[in-house]
């Protein structure tokens, strides 16, 4: 390298103290407690996840059985990750592999009672189940009487805030999770995305989802109102094939949040009949795919997935993980442009994203300055957002 520029490099997990260390060290010692306790395993399983605990946080990457489906699979992804110290492999991919060890442990995939039972289906339901999930739903009476720009005003940001509330960041996060005070959108392209759909005659708005709960309680209120506004003609909405990263959403999480909207009085059943309508006669469609839970950023995502979402008037990536899986998960400069490294993208694209993780691009000078400056932890501890859009 003969410029004076920083050499741009994976992140990875071997520095005490820094984020992605805390995650293996302070965050996965809970987590793999509280799944330990979330049903009634065998000793096998419980073995198997301290097992992966510990190998996870001082030892050497192991590969998946060989017996297992998607094995040929892996070895597709594993770019030479095997027999590395995990706190050596990127932390994107590390993480992946993680939640598939995770799903290993506990037998996800073995014949067994507790077959495709979703490991973290417990914590996704005690979300559902919490007064905060009431009050939002009967904010919505309250949507019908804004006007337009009101309206995408208020369901886009309960959109990309509703990010805050997932719930592998929950084990060490400090500050609330939602109406935050000190939150802070540092870089709000809304507009754009808004010019992007009113431009194109019958848009089709594909929405890669991120966790359950609360945060697709409030992405199903922006698809209804995408469709009701006619913003959009038809939504695609692309969740996980199986549970990962604790929360994130999948099909029956889907149904499940769709079910609690309908259940609910005031306008949310109504919003929440016209999602079920929707789902049912495809101008709502639910996707996935195995690429989904892959290791790797998006840039190497299959044909049939580039050919898919190349349709789309507008793709928006929720939350953390996809945007690193966006822009790369890497030391980038937190000035550099958004649109250079999302130009690879099949459609135009805008992420929604509360910062959970080191990585952020896009970010002006004198705004990176200021957050520097503050002392706080704005990359990480989840009280700011961005919402960026390249056309
Ligand atoms: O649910 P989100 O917004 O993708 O956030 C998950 C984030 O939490 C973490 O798992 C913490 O490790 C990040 O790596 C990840 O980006």
């Amino acid at each position: 390298m003969t410029s004076g520029a920083p050499r741009v490099t994976p992140i990875v997990s071997d520095s005490p103290g820094s984020f992605a260390w805390g995650v293996w060290n302070q965050r996965h010692p809970v987590l793999i407690k509280q799944i330990r306790d979330a049903y009634p395993y065998p000793p096998a399983a419980h073995e198997a996840l301290e097992a992966l605990l510990a190998e996870s946080i001082a030892g050497d990457i192991q590969k998946l059985p060989s017996d297992v489906h998607d094995f040929a699979m892996w070895e597709q992804w594993c770019d030479d990750q095997y027999g590395r110290p995990w706190a050596q492999a990127p932390f994107l991919w590390a993480e992946s592999y993680f939640y598939r060890r995770v799903l290993e442990a506990v037998g996800y995939f073995r014949p067994g009672p507790l077959r495709g039972v979703d490991t973290f289906a417990p914590f996704k339901q005690a979300e559902l189940a919490t007064p905060l999930v009431e009050t939002e739903l009967t904010a919505l009476d309250a949507l019908a009487g804004l006007g337009l720009s009101d309206q995408r005003h208020a369901v886009l940001t309960a959109s990309l805030w509703g990010n805050r509330a997932d719930l592998g960041f929950r084990i060490t996060a400090k500050g609330p999770d939602h109406g935050a005070p000190e939150a802070d959108l540092i870089v709000d392209d809304s507009a754009t995305a808004w010019v992007i759909l009113d431009d194109a005659p019958s848009a089709v708005v594909h929405l890669v989802a991120d966790n359950a709960g609360r945060e697709l309680l409030a992405d199903l209120v922006l698809i209804d109102h995408l469709l009701t506004t006619g913003a959009a003609v038809q939504v695609v909405l692309h969740v996980k094939p199986q549970p990962y990263y604790v929360s994130d959403a999948n099909g029956s999480d889907v149904v499940d949040v769709t079910r609690r909207i309908a259940a609910a009085p005031g306008d949310a059943a109504d919003i929440g009949h016209r999602l079920w309508a929707a789902l049912t006669d495809g101008t709502l469609q639910l996707r996935t795919h195995a690429f989904w839970c892959a290791p790797l950023p998006f840039d190497r995502m299959p044909t049939d997935l580039v050919m898919e979402l190349s349709k789309a008037t507008l793709t928006i990536l929720k939350g953390d993980l996809n945007y690193r899986k966006l822009v790369g998960d890497c030391t980038w400069p937190a000035t550099t442009p958004f649109g250079e490294l999302t130009s690879y993208f099949p459609s135009p694209v805008a992420a929604l994203r509360t910062l959970k993780s080191d990585v952020a691009v896009g970010i002006g000078l004198a705004e990176l300055e200021q957050l520097d400056a503050s002392g706080a932890q704005w990359r990480t501890d989840g009280t700011h957002a961005l919402i960026q859009v390249r056309k």
